[in-house]
């Protein structure tokens, strides 16, 4: 069977060039009136009682906290993923070095409006009146073609270090998948379907939210869910991530040595029968530093289709119609957080 790769699926929905092209972070010396947002509201400190969970992968009931941890945050911490500390190092130093190039250079890589890949703002940035402080630099399988335009003698490097973290991340991803899909669960056969078609369509999203004049009155990546089943997520050393929890409000998710924090996205809320909040996160500027990040997406195929696995629960009644992924991403292009009730019965 062929399976329609991600990156077919936004090619129906191009964006204007205004919606790709980043600013030149390096003449600005004063915020721009473009990139002025309100106040953020306050995000509450976290400490033990109030952050996402962590899970020790090597821990026996590692799938049973996995499995909480989903339902009641829909994002926690991983520590004893494998992923070597060497690897993340290397690969968040790569993602300095693209970063640093002068503007000129990094827009020979720019993404096409119609395009999945490369150097740009993120996706969502029709939704908001106003530009976040944020770019990005999209990866699906080789990095090659847009390394190359960046660095035309001194590609190789680069690309090492995005294929070996996409394989690695790839595993850790099934692990996960399985894990949590188990704990709902769903029989080995259905979790095998879903989880092997996922590895065929993932995403590396490096990201970096430049030093800021005025860091309080800008937003780096504004409140948004993930397309994916779920997202796997290093962040530098820089604070910034925060996750919007129920009855609660918006909590800080500190950076912790190795550790990874992973993210329901829509397509596992929607597999969950709503019973994992796909969660709604977002990126402030608080500190006088560049933050990076890098964001693996583990995604579904365009023309999967998706719909509460069984046994559903809690309700045992389907909430979700099914769709394919690329009608969905196509409904999210349209209508981005409110795609999800528009498949719902
Ligand atoms: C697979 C993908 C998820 C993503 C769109 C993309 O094709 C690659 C970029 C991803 C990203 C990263 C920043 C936030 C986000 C909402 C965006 O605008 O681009 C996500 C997209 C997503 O999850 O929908
Ligand atoms: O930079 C971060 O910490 C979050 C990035 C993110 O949410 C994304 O890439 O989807
Ligand atoms: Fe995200």
């Amino acid at each position: 069977m062929i399976m329609s790769t991600l990156s077919e699926a936004y090619q129906d929905h191009p964006l204007h060039p205004h919606h790709v092209i980043p600013l030149d972070f390096d003449s600005v010396r004063a915020l721009p009136d473009t990139h002025v947002w309100p106040p953020a509201s306050h995000a509450l400190e976290s400490d033990d009682r109030l952050s996402i969970p962590t899970v020790d992968l090597t821990d026996p009931d590692a799938g049973k906290l996995v499995g909480q941890a989903c339902e009641a945050w829909g994002a926690f911490q991983v520590t004893n993923h494998a992923i070597p500390l060497d690897l993340l190092r290397e690969v968040e130093s790569e993602a300095r070095r693209l970063f640093s190039l002068p503007t000129e250079q990094k827009l020979k890589a720019l993404r096409s409006p119609g395009g999945a890949t490369g150097y740009g703002l993120a996706r969502i940035s029709p939704f908001f009146n106003k530009y976040m402080w944020h770019e990005g630099f999209t990866i699906m399988g080789s990095s090659i073609d847009h390394a190359r335009d960046l660095w035309p003698n001194d590609y190789q490097r680069f690309c090492d270090a995005m294929e070996d973290y996409q394989k690695r991340m790839k595993e850790l991803a099934i692990t996960l998948m399985h894990l949590i899909l188990k704990s709902l669960d769903i029989s080995e056969e259905e979790r095998t379907r879903v989880v092997s078609a996922g590895g065929a369509s993932t995403a590396l999203q490096l990201n970096s939210y430049p030093f800021c004049p005025d860091p309080n009155r800008a937003m780096g990546l504004a409140p948004h869910t993930d397309t994916s089943l779920l997202t796997i997520l290093h962040q530098s050393t820089v604070n910034g991530l925060q996750i919007f929890k129920d009855g609660v409000g918006w909590v800080l998710v500190s950076p912790t040595n190795g550790s990874l924090v992973v993210n329901v996205g829509d397509l596992l809320h929607v597999l969950s029968n709503a019973q994992f909040p796909n969660v709604l996160h977002r990126v402030v500027l608080k500190e006088n530093q560049q933050r990076l990040s890098l964001a693996y997406f583990y995604c579904l195929p365009s023309d999967f289709h998706i719909s509460p696995l069984a046994p559903l629960n809690p309700t045992r009644m389907p909430l979700f119609r099914s769709v394919s992924v690329r009608d969905y991403i196509g409904i999210k292009a349209k209508n981005l957080e409110k795609a999800l009730s528009l498949i719902r019965f």
